[in-house]
């Protein structure tokens, strides 16, 4: 088990690129494995996670080429080559590690696949629920099994004529809204999902940049059936969830402005921002390029932070944002209420109470609630002993907390961080200046280097 220990932030970088966004990249590289022809993916995210989607669909028949590696983090540019969208059976088990976008969208590509499919993960993924992707795709005429009433991993799913159906999300998801839709396009007809909050709508986006029409009618979104991919090549922007992780650093510390370059502005994923904006800090974007999907800089100045309230439909847009909002809270003056997110509790963890948890142990007063939790802010953060419980929003949201945190904060298991964010730990460096002007880890230079 790796750990990370984390002082009190002595010094300020002025600008951090982060690497790829993660949702982006997953469906970058099972879009690119279905098409005919060769996608070329730029500003790849070389994490752990999207490494098993990419593999899955090696697995099952697309060729990887690699081009381009940057410093410390890896693969960020490479070519896949599809054969279009009937793939080949895999000659065993897909291991989708700790990735549920991975096991779940790719379930969608599996009901249209004439094959049966095992898919695997950790510990952690062979927890959480895959029985919302399993109802809407049996509907559909996949046979989809799984262990247990929530039917978890292994997952066995048997693809082959299925049917358009209408379905109506019964939880804010963008991974099942988009397995339905990966489906529906192996599905003879209209296959219509209907979400009552608003997701995430990168496989929205990414359709329309492969070729594929889709359209929407107020909360509702349709494909028709057997329309393939158009290999394309596609350029990912930083992610936004990794940029909150800095955005909450700037925010909270008065006198310090930081620079994120190149983030993903996609108004679905925002939310960060605007929480942060309600809380006092000061935040300036530059939308720059619109190539399918915003990106752009963004400049966080820091300030005295007060507490808000975060809640019903803007959650989804900040789902993955909540452990380092619940440290912003801390942070804050005034007590922040999360509420309506019961979805954090089916993630990596039961992010609830990994965050509550771990927040008390750091000396913050917290009351959980079943959909959220009561964070009173101000307290001085002490240095702690943190459990990532193998989550890494957790490890990097208690490593931004021990910034400001008396003493030495320690994090355990923080090998998780590779999941969706490889160089954290550099970058975080760069906030760790010791009493020599060193930097405690060697800050790695993101030169990228070409391997073709
Ligand atoms: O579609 C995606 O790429 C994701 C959707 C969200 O999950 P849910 O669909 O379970 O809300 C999010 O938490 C996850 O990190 C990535
Ligand atoms: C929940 C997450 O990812 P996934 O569902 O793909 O495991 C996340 O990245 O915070």
């Amino acid at each position: 088990m790796a750990t990370l220990k984390v002082r009190k932030l002595k010094s300020f970088p002025t600008e951090i690129s982060v690497p790829g966004d993660k949702s982006i990249s997953h469906r970058a590289a099972m879009f690119a494995g279905m098409a005919s022809g060769t996608t070329i993916i730029d500003g790849f995210l070389p994490s752990e996670d999207c490494l098993c989607s990419v593999k899955a669909m090696e697995a099952m028949g697309a060729t990887v080429d690699p081009l381009e590696e940057t410093g410390g983090i890896g693969l960020t540019k490479l070519a896949i080559t599809g054969n279009g969208p009937q793939l080949k059976a895999p000659s065993g088990p897909v291991d989708c590690g700790n990735s549920g976008t991975t096991i779940r969208l790719l379930s969608g590509i599996l009901a249209g696949q004439e094959f049966t499919t095992e898919m695997f993960g950790d510990a952690s993924l062979s927890k959480r629920p895959m029985k919302r992707v399993a109802d809407p795709l049996r509907l559909m005429g996949a046979k989809v099994e799984g262990q247990g009433e929530k039917i978890c991993a292994p997952l066995k799913v048997t693809g082959g004529s299925l049917q358009a159906i209408t379905y109506t999300l019964p939880m804010a998801s963008a991974q099942v809204k988009s397995a339905i839709l990966l489906a529906g396009l192996f599905a003879p007809g209209k296959t219509t999902v209907i979400e009552p909050v608003a997701t995430r709508n990168h496989t929205e986006r990414i359709m329309s940049h492969f070729g594929i029409k889709w359209l929407r009618e107020g909360n509702a979104i349709s494909v028709y059936g057997g329309q393939s991919a158009r290999a394309t090549d596609i350029v990912v922007p930083g992610d936004i969830s990794s940029a909150a992780f800095w955005m909450v650093a700037a925010a909270a510390s008065p006198g310090q402005q930081i620079t994120l370059k190149n983030v993903g502005l996609n108004p679905t994923r925002t939310g960060v921002i605007n929480v942060l904006l309600r809380m006092g800090a000061h935040i300036h974007n530059s939308e720059e390029t619109t190539d399918g999907e915003p990106r752009g800089n963004v400049t966080v100045k820091g300030g005295d932070l007060n507490a808000t309230v975060i809640g019903g439909a803007e959650i989804p847009n900040v789902i993955d944002e909540l452990p380092i909002l619940a440290v912003a809270a801390a942070l804050a003056r005034g007590t922040t209420r999360i509420q309506d997110a019961h979805e954090l509790r089916v993630k990596e963890t039961d992010r609830i109470a990994a965050v509550a948890e771990n927040l008390r142990r750091m000396g913050v007063t917290v009351t959980e609630f079943e959909d959220g939790m009561e964070i009173q802010g101000g307290a001085k953060l002490q240095g702690a002993t943190i459990t990532t419980y193998h989550d890494h929003r957790i490890a990097m949201a208690f490593a931004i907390a021990g910034l400001f945190a008396e003493g030495e904060t320690v994090i355990e298991g923080s090998e998780c961080i590779g999941t969706s964010y490889p160089g954290f730990e550099h970058d975080l460096a760069l906030f760790q200046k010791n009493e020599n002007g060193e930097y405690p880890i060697p800050v790695i230079s993101r030169a990228p280097r070409k391997l073709k």
